[in-house]
């Protein structure tokens, strides 16, 4: 079954009526690296306008929602803390919550400060993520500083600039023979769009982790329902007039279709075409493609 192909003013105008909360992707549809999509500050400011609620709902671990704000205002997007909804936030709420993870014991984050930050307003004591004590090079013949911690009660692994061979050491070691010690990722995108091409994404820095494990870690992030479930938990909205707009057919349509949210997928971004339409499409199809979110701006002027 193929997707409706939105192309028309009628079709735009069909679709956004019938939508109550856009959730909204970031990297890829709000914007590549520090360049917002055309047209998408338009179309904020239309959908506001008109009284649709807007949810920013992001796998990128590496902020935390106070750094997300910063980061919209700099880009000149109207926003709000409590729009935004990343997986750093997600992770944190999911072990306070969810897992009740105990105030005696540590989290071991391989991550950054974005994603620490989101731990501490929860309460969560961590270690390891922005320590420079971990941001360094071990030889193979001392593994002095790599070993068995008690107070380790969990791994939680999202993206991270400085990952190294000490902090897969470190993690790998909590997580050996130790089904105690929870295994967590905050999402496991392989890539992560920017600057018109893909780059190595959160999933291929706990791919390693993983297989030197052989742990099946749960995962928070996008498309798990552990994320949606905390999304609708907060902000209290129903499913079937939500629509999820992503570039990602495995995180964010696949996120959409098991939480009976519609979807919309966005090109420019991680999928391609090839992967929508033709012989080797892929089994996730979703409800609407177009090429851009920034193609709604017509509407604004339609207005
Ligand atoms: O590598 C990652 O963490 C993700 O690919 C990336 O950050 C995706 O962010 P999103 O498209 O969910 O905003
Ligand atoms: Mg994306």
């Amino acid at each position: 079954m193929a997707p409706q192909t939105l192309s028309t003013v009628e079709e735009y105008k069909k679709l956004v009526d019938s939508v109550e909360v856009f959730l909204l992707d970031c990297d890829g549809v709000i914007y590549h690296g520090p360049q917002v999509v055309p047209g998408v500050k338009e179309v904020l400011k239309y959908l506001r306008s008109i009284g649709k609620r807007i949810l920013f709902v992001t796998n990128n671990a590496s902020k935390s929602r106070r750094m997300y704000k910063s980061t919209f205002d700099k880009l000149g997007i109207e926003v709000s803390e409590n729009e935004i909804f990343g997986s750093a936030y997600a992770s944190a709420v999911y072990m306070s919550k969810i897992l009740q993870f105990p105030k005696d014991k540590r989290v071991y984050v391989i991550g950054q400060a974005g994603l620490e930050e989101e731990l501490d307003a929860v309460g969560i004591a961590h270690a390891g993520g922005s320590d420079p004590e971990d941001r360094v090079f071990i030889d193979q013949g001392d593994y002095s500083s790599v070993v068995a911690d008690p107070s380790i009660g969990a791994v939680l692994c999202g993206f991270d600039a400085y990952i190294n061979y000490k902090k897969y050491s470190k993690a790998y070691t909590y997580l050996k023979d130790n089904e105690g010690c929870h295994f967590l990722l905050t999402n496991q995108d392989a890539t992560f769009p920017t600057n018109g091409t893909t780059y190595p994404g959160s999933g291929a820095m706990s791919a390693p982790l993983v297989f030197a494990s052989k742990r099946t870690p749960t995962i928070i992030g996008k498309p798990n329902k552990i994320m949606m479930d905390a999304i609708i938990a907060e902000h209290h909205f129903d499913p079937a007039k939500a629509l999820m707009v992503g570039d990602n057919l495995s995180t964010d349509i696949e996120f959409g279709l098991g939480s009976g949210v519609r979807t919309l997928l966005v090109f420019g971004g991680v999928t391609k075409r090839e992967q929508v339409f033709g012989d080797n499409a892929s089994e996730t199809v979703p409800d609407f493609v177009m090429e851009s979110l920034g193609d709604l701006a017509v509407l604004a002027k339609e207005k």
